[in-house]
């Protein structure tokens, strides 16, 4: 048998040798710690030397923790090699769940846990302490469990077993400094784990600082453009201004490779200026689909099919790749706006399949540039757009509720001044002759009479769409009140009045009227001209100078034009 530290007399030569020996390897261990920083190569330098210092045959060195209900249980950080089977060799050498565990508490090992004192068995298999062992566990003959403990917690255990002779309090005596040394690696061991977690934890929370940070600035340079969005569409005095904006704004926000706008079919009718004078006509392309009209289109364009649906919601076809937010205002869809988007990300092999699977979660989930943001900034995009055509529509009724006639449709008095005026000063500005015609129809008050007033509302606004029709595109037709209209042509001099003058007078004479099945006979009208600068250079000037020719023109018979 070996001769341990315990069994020479402590005062022989060879008991302070061996105890040199142990201090020297605890230095030896606390160096190789403090500089290599391997807690793992400590404790089995450690074990080597308790097992060496004690003459145990096998031991271990485990450090305390805590189960959910908090039982205490073994983390083993070093054992002798005496696995009993696969599983048990699997978790001894970390291969299985991180390592051996030691969980039950009806064992030797168990006692120290739960009592936090040193257990000393010689006789294991008959004390009462011990739960036995697990099938096919090598024979403990002797048993010495050593807690230690660090600021009056319990932190871990060493485990010796099968010292010939057995274990007494002097064998735990010599230990003592061995298992302090055990005591301190564990507790570097712990600040270890534990400063590596706070170091993880930085690092996490650095990760989530810099997702937040670049969230925050997702935001922000969203927030900048739905503001520069509302600004822009603000500005935009027409449809066609206004999808122009949505192109700009669709790639910005959306990624759009391409897209369109399309307008209920009544409702795109109304986006011109349409007008009896032959204004400029409304905004349109020539697509049309089912109930839509393509108003706008731009890119890579999808056509307006499909977007007839009842849906108040923004969605994505994900065969066709085609987002469609539909454009509501007060609660009527007044058309969608449709964007191409471009393909997701596609799958790819080795290396690459991480970072394409990153992107199709992202694209998946509502981070930057994925189909969820595109919908809700697809939404936002088509309600502020639906509100600004609701507007620019409102603004061009009521304007030209302001401007027209109800009865005819054409210009009014009071647009008529602030056009008048506004062509007197470019035809002076240019030197370009001015042309104003006052057309009076003849013996109207005949027709209210004999027809009644709607006839005569017939007539004046089938002669109100006459004139409409024999003006040029440039000129100007206005109802001047009651049965009286004025024309204005720039550019007509007075040379050229009296051609001008016949085709007006031609074109009525040619007109045949009937009011409920009756015809209501012929109808004419007296014109006085004056051109601008021969006869005024002032709107009204002008306009007494017409008026007094065509008072000329009734007392010559009617029928006629006269020239100032
Ligand atoms: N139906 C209808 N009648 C109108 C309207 N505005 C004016 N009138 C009528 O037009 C008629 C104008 O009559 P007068 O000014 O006597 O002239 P006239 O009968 O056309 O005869 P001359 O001008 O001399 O050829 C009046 O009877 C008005 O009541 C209108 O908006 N609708």
């Amino acid at each position: 048998m070996k001769q341990t530290p315990y069994d020479v007399p402590a005062s022989s030569t060879l008991a302070l040798l061996e105890t040199q020996e142990m201090l020297a390897a605890i230095g030896r261990i606390q160096a190789q710690l403090l500089t290599g920083n391997d807690s793992q190569a400590a404790f089995d330098a450690l074990l080597g030397e308790l097992l060496r210092v004690s003459g145990s045959a096998i031991g271990f060195i485990g450090e305390v923790r805590h189960d959910e209900h908090d039982a205490p249980w073994l983390r083993i950080h070093t054992i002798s090699d005496v696995a009993w089977d696969e599983p048990s060799r699997a978790r001894m050498q970390g291969r299985s769940g991180g390592g051996m565990e030691f969980r039950r508490l009806d064992t030797l090992i168990g006692t120290v846990l739960r009592s936090a004192q040193v257990a000393i068995a010689n006789d294991p298999a008959r004390d009462p302490r011990s739960g036995g062992l697990p099938d096919g566990h090598p024979q403990i003959a002797s048993f010495l469990g050593i807690p230690f403990v660090h600021r009056e917690q319990l932190i871990g255990v060493v485990g010796l077993a099968n010292r010939p002779g057995g274990y007494t309090q002097d064998v735990v005596d010599l230990l003592q400094p061995m298992v302090e040394t055990v005591r301190t690696v564990v507790v570097a061991h712990r600040a270890e784990r534990s400063r590596a977690r706070a170091e993880a934890a930085v690092v996490r929370l650095n990760r989530s600082l810099q997702a937040n940070v670049a969230k925050l600035e997702r935001i922000n340079q969203l927030n900048r453009a739905l503001s520069q969005l509302r600004d822009r569409l603000q500005a935009s005095p027409s449809v066609a201004a206004l999808c122009a904006v949505a192109e700009a704004f669709s790639g910005t926000l959306l990624g759009g490779l391409g897209g369109c706008v399309a307008l209920c079919e009544a409702q795109g009718a109304s986006a011109g200026n349409a007008a009896p004078d032959g204004g400029p006509g409304p905004d349109r392309a020539d697509a049309q689909s089912g109930g839509l009209s393509v108003v706008h289109c731009w890119g890579d364009a999808p056509p307006a099919q499909g977007c007839e649906g009842a849906e108040v919601r923004p969605a994505i076809d994900p065969e066709s790749r085609l987002l469609s937010a539909p454009l509501v205002a007060q609660g009527d869809r007044i058309g969608v706006l449709r964007v191409r988007l471009p393909a997701p990300p596609a799958a790819a092999a080795g290396d690459d399949a991480e970072a394409a699977g990153a992107a199709a979660d992202a694209q998946a989930g509502a981070g930057v540039g994925s189909d969820a943001e595109r919908l809700r900034l697809a939404g936002i995009l088509a309600m502020h757009l639906s509100m600004a055509i609701s507007n620019v529509r409102m603004r061009d009724t009521l304007r030209a509720q302001a401007i027209r006639d109800p009865l005819t449709g054409l210009y009014n008095r009071r647009h008529m001044d602030e056009v008048f005026e506004r062509e007197v000063r470019r035809a002076l500005r240019s030197g370009e002759a001015l042309a104003v015609f006052m057309v009076d129809i003849d013996r109207f008050k005949r027709i209210n009479d004999g027809f009644g007033h709607e006839a005569g509302d017939l007539v004046i606004r089938t002669l109100a769409h006459c004139l409409a029709g024999t003006i040029r595109h440039e000129d100007y037709a206005f109802r001047f009140g009651g049965e009286e209209f004025l024309l204005l042509m720039p550019g007509v001099d007075a040379a050229a009045m009296p051609a001008r003058a016949r085709a007006v007078l031609a074109a009525v004479r040619r007109l045949s009227i009937c009011w409920e099945g009756r015809p209501l006979g012929d109808v004419t009208v007296s014109i006085g001209a004056a051109a601008l600068p021969a006869h005024g250079s002032t709107p009204a000037e002008l306009l007494r100078a017409a008026d007094e020719a065509m008072y000329r023109a009734k007392q010559g018979g009617r029928d006629r034009a006269v020239c100032a």
